[in-house]
């Protein structure tokens, strides 16, 4: 990786050489308010891979506020684990909370996959440029979860609404991979809508669950991808739209909350060439942080639940702007982005 080709304002490597501590955070932007986004804590097979991840999530997290109309940029912090790190987790957590009161305010950090509401507790004590501490809005109650699945949820009656011009999930078939913290509260919101549900899991207690509380369909997770449907949701893992994947797909809509569902920019034409709607990730799975957004300006629920709402409306937008220009919905969803970020 040639890090100075890669797009941001600044990457910054930290060290402690005695407690083993590397992290790295990227800055991606910061036009529009301090670079926001969790720090992620997991084994990366060199600090160049831990980089590289750290600038592709913080540029999505620069998308994801932008378009959401918060006013926060993008970042993000990867904590490189290493055998027996756990023992370390205190140490490391501080020394990141002591870096980040250096950087005054230019990133603040919360959870991300494999960080806990107790190693942000840590960061607060050395500094307040953090969220989903113990007792704040994204770390209570689940909330965070509830609406990023709120918004999925949203997303998938504009993608109905557009796709067959009735939003209603009513008697529509909506295949769910993966059912986490999000895709389980998904399908509850799916299923009191009235949505027939097929589900898929690594985990087959979960699909037990799911099969128990709302009569959804179990399937198995090599095969919910082609399964056929009329709104395919990815819950799970990134990269699932990718050049093999998607000849097989058997849905008329794909709205999820996966980051980074596209495996490569040309899957969007891909989709669009296919005639299947794809409901841009970022600007469906952002329920997560407007909760971070209404957390730091110091609102309520309601007020998250309230931000939620303008996801339906930013598709509506992206699907007609995608209709006007002729591009795929992924390629007018960066468009208006980018345009909101000169
Ligand atoms: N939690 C949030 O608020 C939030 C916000 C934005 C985006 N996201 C993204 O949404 C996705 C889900 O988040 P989450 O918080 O529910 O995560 P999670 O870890 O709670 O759930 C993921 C689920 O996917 C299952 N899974 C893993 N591999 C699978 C496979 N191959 N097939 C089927 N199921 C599989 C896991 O067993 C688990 O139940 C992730 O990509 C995450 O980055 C989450």
């Amino acid at each position: 990786m040639d890090i100075w080709k890669q797009d941001y304002e600044q990457l910054i490597f930290l060290q402690d050489r005695s407690t083993l501590f590397k992290a790295v955070i990227a800055v991606h932007h910061t036009k529009l308010g301090p670079a926001l986004g969790g720090c992620r804590m997991m084994h990366y097979g060199s600090e160049e891979e831990a980089a590289l991840d750290a600038l592709r999530l913080a540029r999505g997290m620069t998308y994801k506020s932008a378009l959401a109309g918060i006013p926060y940029g993008g970042g993000k912090a990867v904590l490189i684990a290493r055998p027996g790190s756990s023992r370390m987790r205190e140490t490391w957590f501080r020394t990141l909370g002591k870096q980040l009161q250096k950087l005054n305010g230019l990133y603040i950090t919360g959870l991300d996959l494999g960080s806990t509401v107790q190693d942000m507790d840590w960061v607060r004590e050395e500094t307040s440029y953090v969220t989903d501490t113990t007792g704040s809005l994204g770390a209570t109650n689940e909330l965070t979860a509830t609406m990023t699945a709120y918004g999925v949820f949203l997303g998938i009656q504009a993608s109905l609404k557009r796709v067959y011009g009735s939003e209603s999930p009513h008697s529509r078939v909506i295949a769910v991979q993966g059912l986490g913290k999000v895709g389980y509260k998904l399908c509850r919101y799916l299923s009191e809508a009235g949505a027939k549900l097929i589900v898929a899991d690594v985990d087959p207690e979960r699909v037990r669950l799911a099969a128990a509380e709302f009569g959804a369909a179990p399937c198995d997770p090599n095969a919910i991808v082609s399964v056929p449907c009329d709104v395919f949701s990815p819950c799970a893992l990134g990269g699932v739209l990718n050049e093999a994947s998607i000849p097989g797909l058997r849905c008329a809509a794909v709205a999820g909350a996966a980051n980074n569902q596209l495996a490569a920019e040309e899957d969007g034409d891909r989709l669009h060439e296919r005639g299947i709607l794809y409901a841009p990730d970022y600007a469906v799975n952002a329920g997560g942080i407007i909760v971070t957004a209404a957390e730091l300006e110091g609102a309520d629920a309601a007020k998250a639940k309230r931000d939620t709402e303008r996801i339906y409306n930013n598709l509506e937008r992206i699907f007609a702007q995608a209709a006007a220009s002729g591009l795929s919905t992924a390629r007018a969803a960066d468009q208006m982005t980018e345009a909101l970020l000169k």
